[in-house]
């Protein structure tokens, strides 16, 4: 699905008037402050449920009121496997509503309330590259779970269920670990709960790892940069493997009730990144992890891709970040791809060195005031 129109009430400095995408190429400039972030943060709130940059709805609301909407029109786009362009139709309208006084979240799937938020999510499969997403490299495990979840939610439908659940009975048994004294025979039910559950997230995330290690690997195979010799990505499952979760959380009770919570299971997965036996995060460049990142960005496009689903890319102020050369394989790569792709920029864009070898077809949007006017030409 592409993104083909949206709309937004009180959210930043957005205009409350309706916009028409491009289900291919979008790009967006205009100065500092005027609202692109903006625009891609709405986009992102359909497909996210939630803010890229904030943690907190209350930030994105529009100053003085206390309630946002967004709605989006989506096309079928160019996904599927007989990659047919856009009929123009719209194929699925969803809506999201936060307010921040009430604390209260309202999801709509062609002006159906849903209460899920995977089954608006599941329909707009949005993925953020903006100066935080090298964090994925740089940061904690937390960032490389998100970014194998979002991938494994898209390929495995029950993901998002069991995911749930898992948290849900982790939370039981820290309870039960933060008591003093632990009565046996419940900690075995929660126990044999818990690693049911853990078993099956596990399994969703090692086939979507496989797949994702995959994709990566055939596009290794098509760039030219020796430093990727020697790199290797490893998916550790929060627990020695060699061990079933059963027996290592026997192993481990008195760590874990010393400790007052689960040491071991799939809140402890990460995706292991080394090159030459050490982690990338010591060995790499800064610009190497860069690319990295990018690589694995289109990794899990590739993923989607071949599923059949179209993934709309938000590129936020990737000038900033990356050189030409990395932009343009960015670039090449997500039009091949036939993703959907956003991109902003301060001054008025250059598709000509994003694509340098065939045009595909943009829309140009000038953003002004949190006013989008389309160009016909850069400039
Ligand atoms: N809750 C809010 N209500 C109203 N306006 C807001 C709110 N939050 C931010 N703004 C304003 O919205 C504008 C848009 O910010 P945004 O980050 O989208 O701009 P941008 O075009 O991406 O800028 P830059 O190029 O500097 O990154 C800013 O002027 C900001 O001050």
């Amino acid at each position: 699905m592409a993104l083909v129109k949206l709309q937004s009430e009180n959210f930043r400095n957005l205009s409350p008037a309706p916009v028409s995408f491009s289900p291919s190429i979008n790009l967006l400039y205009g100065a500092n402050g005027s609202g692109k972030t903006s625009v891609l943060e709405a986009i992102g709130y359909l497909g996210l449920g939630r803010s890229f940059r904030v943690s907190r709805h209350q930030a994105v609301v529009s100053h003085g009121q206390h309630k946002l909407t967004v709605f989006g029109g989506l096309d079928q786009g160019m996904s599927g496997a007989e990659q047919k362009p856009s009929s123009g139709e719209l194929n699925h309208r969803v809506g999201i509503s936060r307010d921040v006084t009430a604390k209260e979240t309202t999801l709509r799937v062609d002006g159906e309330a849903v209460r899920n938020l995977s089954s608006l999510a599941r329909h707009l499969p949005v993925s953020v590259i903006d100066p935080g997403v090298f964090d994925i490299v740089a940061g904690g495990p937390g960032k490389r779970r998100q970014f194998l979840d979002w991938a494994v939610f898209h390929v495995e439908p029950s993901f998002a269920s069991v995911w749930q659940q898992c948290q849900r009975v982790t939370s039981q048994r820290n309870q039960i670990l933060r008591n003093g004294r632990i009565d046996d025979a419940l900690m075995k039910v929660w126990d044999s709960q818990y690693t049911e559950l853990a078993e099956r997230l596990t399994q969703a995330r090692n086939e979507t790892f496989r797949l994702f290690t995959k994709a990566f690997h055939s596009l290794l195979g098509e760039i030219d940069a020796p430093w990727v010799d020697g790199l290797k990505l490893d998916y550790y499952v929060g627990w020695d493997a060699s061990q079933s979760l059963v027996e290592v959380l026997r192993s481990h009770r008195e760590q874990e009730q010393k400790m007052g919570h689960t040491l071991y299971g799939p809140n402890r997965a990460d995706i292991r990144l080394r090159y030459q036996g050490r982690p990338v995060a010591e060995t790499f460049s800064r610009g190497q992890q860069k690319t990295l990142v990018i690589l694995m960005k289109i990794a899990q496009g590739m993923v989607l891709s071949d599923l059949g689903k179209q993934v709309t890319f938000l590129l936020d102020d990737i000038n900033a970040e990356l050189d030409v050369v990395h932009r343009a394989m960015l670039a090449q790569k997500l039009h091949e791809l036939r993703c959907q792709v956003f991109v902003t920029s301060i001054e008025a864009p250059r598709p000509d060195e994003l694509w340098r070898h065939t045009m595909p077809e943009y829309r140009l949007f000038h953003v002004e005031h949190g006013k989008l006017t389309e160009e016909q030409e850069p400039g």
